[in-house]
């Protein structure tokens, strides 16, 4: 019962009651609401018209907004009104960290989490892999743009790359693609190497694995694999052929298999995968589903923070201040407060409470507590997502004309596998070196990921538009091949040498920061990626490919019609056209010892010169690793909560 809380806790049980809002409350937060909606387009996909024909959702007609049927549910356990005045803990965010650190801290009874989540619960339909490219289009996004910078991002919507960030609660693990990947050994070795003890990818391999709940076919017995976690790690139910295609390609030109989540990573393989049976397997189920019920772990959804209370003359972090349904509250932390609100909000949040560099918040208006370098240093994953590849055989690719059907729709209903529990095409995935890297070691620069789809296989209805690709470009150029099958490889950069930045917008929390992705700014980075694409034309001018009649589709980008197709000239006009991010923007409260002048958290990260506040997130991660983010986010979320616990003798 109720008491259970008050005897175990430590804090006060007393309801918090909002307090006055003169500003930044409820005119604010329609504001952003409308800004959301006028992202979030009506949503034009034959999958899911097919879906709402099936009698499951007849019972659900009330709800207008499709995406929000059977949307999760995080109320207070029922013995309580609201949420109380003081917690010992409180979390900002409830994302891919977010989420297992409150599961892992409100374990220990005696400690009370308060989890504060801007979103709302996830629903039926983001959990179906297929769907996920339309997620971008829905509110389960803060519809981040990055600031224009000329001469990249061209083909986009007023030539604006979209940097889409999840909000829901499982934060952006809810909208991703579910690739799972933790990074090379050698990346972690060299974060360690540079001061940051504890880190080294012999300290955060146990993490990882902890969490993991593995069912992979190839690698049952390895013990580089977790099967008791919370997170479901699981092949891809779905291959289409040309997976097995890339792989052979792959091996012809000299690259091995490997289980590329080991420390011998350096190959090729299928996706490892964060869904269970098909299902997306977001942070959220795996590490709150059912732990809603702890009475010292309570979840608000819909509430947003605007900033950390501290102290300034202490600086220590007292509690938050946020806004829910149009209601101010301010609520105590007894222990810690910990962001984990992702590498645009935890800066933010940082900067809004008075840390961050201090001639740009004196220039904000903001009093100064801390002068640390937030979010001056932003390092993002980009690709080019536009080698496309026609075939002359058909059913070898997700064209959602020919698998938008109800024997699909039963098959991923009864089984949870068919082409409705693709990743939207993306099924294989390696890492090479090209010539152009200075490292000795099996150190790769770029990673590859075949997919069995193009931005025509939607007819332009979920990827192109999720992207915000601009009409001209795609009318133009993928519109033409709408009836033909085609597929593409793609890369990602893993180390790109150009850094981007981090700046606030103003001092309102509801305005978004100003991103600069600063893409492309070092020549090494467009070299490297025009070697990829070289590399990606060979692999499918290997037998595995041209048994399916695999041919590069050459139409020129109306922008680029100057240069000759497949020169350096073109391949560089036509990155900088279609220059799309990975959505792995980290560093921007970098982790560091104090020796180094950009760190934001030691390695135990905790805000330096703040008593009781700490960053866990993908914010924290120092430098570029060979990894997309989510795995690595719950391996610092898990690792945050174990640090915390022996700081409070929680163990
Ligand atoms: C479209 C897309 C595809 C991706 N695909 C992959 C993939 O296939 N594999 C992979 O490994 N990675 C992928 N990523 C990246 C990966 O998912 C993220 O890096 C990872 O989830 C980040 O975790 P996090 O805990 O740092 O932040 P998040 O998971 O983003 O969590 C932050 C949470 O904080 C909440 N929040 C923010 N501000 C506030 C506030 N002021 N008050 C209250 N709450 C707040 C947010 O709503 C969010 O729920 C993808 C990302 C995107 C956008």
């Amino acid at each position: 019962n109720r008491e259970d809380f008050y005897n175990e806790g430590t804090v006060s049980y007393e309801y918090a009651q909002p307090v006055p809002c003169e500003e930044y409350c409820d005119n604010e937060y329609k504001k952003i609401q409308k800004r959301e909606d006028k992202f979030s387009t009506p949503i034009r996909s034959r999958i899911v018209e097919t879906m709402l024909k099936s009698p499951m959702f007849a019972f659900n007609r009330s709800e207008p907004n499709i995406f929000s049927a059977f949307r999760d549910n995080y109320d207070l356990p029922l013995e309580f009104k609201g949420p109380l005045k003081e917690y010992d803990f409180i979390i900002v965010g409830a994302g891919s960290a977010g989420s297992v650190l409150a599961s892992r801290l409100s374990e220990r009874r005696k400690a009370s989490v308060l989890l504060l989540e801007a979103g709302q619960g996830e629903a039926f339909l983001t959990g179906v892999p297929i769907l996920t490219p339309l997620l971008q289009q829905t509110t389960y996004m803060w519809p981040y743009l990055m600031e224009h910078q000329p001469g990249v991002c061209m083909g986009m919507v007023n030539e604006r790359c979209f940097w889409p960030r999840g909000k829901a609660v499982g934060g952006t693990s809810v909208v991703n693609l579910m690739i799972y990947t933790r990074g090379n050994k050698m990346d972690w070795d060299r974060i360690a190497a540079k001061g940051n003890y504890g880190w080294s990818y012999d300290d955060v391999i146990p993490y990882y694995i902890k969490s993991e709940r593995a069912n992979l076919r190839e690698f049952r017995d390895s013990p580089w694999h977790g099967r008791s976690g919370e997170m479901t790690v699981e092949d891809i139910p779905f291959r289409s052929k040309l997976s097995k295609a890339f792989l052979d390609a792959a091996m012809l030109l000299g690259n091995r298999r490997v289980d590329y989540n080991s420390p011998d990573s350096f190959g090729f393989n299928y996706i490892q995968a964060t869904m269970s049976r098909g299902i997306r397997m977001s942070s959220a189920k795996a590490f709150l589903h059912n732990k809603k019920k702890r009475k010292n772990l309570h979840i608000l959804t819909n509430s947003q923070v605007t900033r950390v209370l501290i102290d300034p003359q202490s600086k220590t972090a007292t509690g938050v201040e946020f806004i829910r349904n149009g209601q101010r509250y301010k609520i105590r932390a007894k222990k810690e407060v910990i962001l984990s609100a992702g590498p645009i909000e935890s800066p933010h949040l940082l900067m809004l409470s008075g840390i961050g560099p201090r001639s740009h918040l004196e220039y904000m208006g903001i009093p100064v507590i801390q002068d640390l370098k937030v979010g001056e240093s932003l390092y993002d994953h980009i690709t080019f997502p536009s080698i496309v590849f026609t075939l002359n055989s058909t059913r070898l690719t997700i064209m959602e004309r020919k698998i938008n059907n109800i024997d699909n729709m039963v098959q991923y209903n009864q089984f949870g596998d068919g082409p409705f529990s693709s990743l939207a095409g993306i099924e294989t995935i390696g890492y090479i070196k090209t010539n152009l890297s200075d490292e000795k070691e099996d150190f790769p620069d770029l990673e590859l990921f075949e997919g069995c789809a193009s931005f025509s296989s939607d007819e332009g209805n979920a990827v192109a538009r999720g992207i915000h690709m601009a009409d001209w470009l795609y009318k133009d150029v993928y519109k033409p091949i709408e009836d033909v099958e085609s597929f593409t490889v793609l890369f990602m950069l893993l180390h790109p040498k150009s850094k981007g930045y981090l700046r606030l917008r103003s001092k309102n929390p509801f305005d978004y920061p100003k991103l600069y992705g600063n893409y492309l700014t070092h020549p090494k980075d467009v070299a490297t990626m025009i070697a990829g694409i070289r590399y990606i034309i060979r692999m499918v001018n290997t037998p595995p490919f041209q048994k399916y009649g695999a041919t590069l589709y050459t139409k020129k980008f109306p922008n680029c019609k100057q240069f000759d197709f497949g020169t350096d000239s073109y391949w560089e006009c036509a990155i900088r056209t279609v220059t799309m991010t990975l959505h792995h923007q980290i560093s921007t409260c970098k982790m560091g010892p104090a020796s180094d002048p950009e760190a934001v958290v030691d390695p135990e990260l905790r805000v330096y010169g703040i008593k009781k506040l700490r960053v866990a997130d993908s914010s924290i991660i120092p430098n570029t690793i060979a990894a997309h983010t989510n795995a690595p986010a719950i391996m610092i979320g898990e690792k945050c909560a174990d640090m915390i616990k022996n700081t409070w003798a929680l163990n």
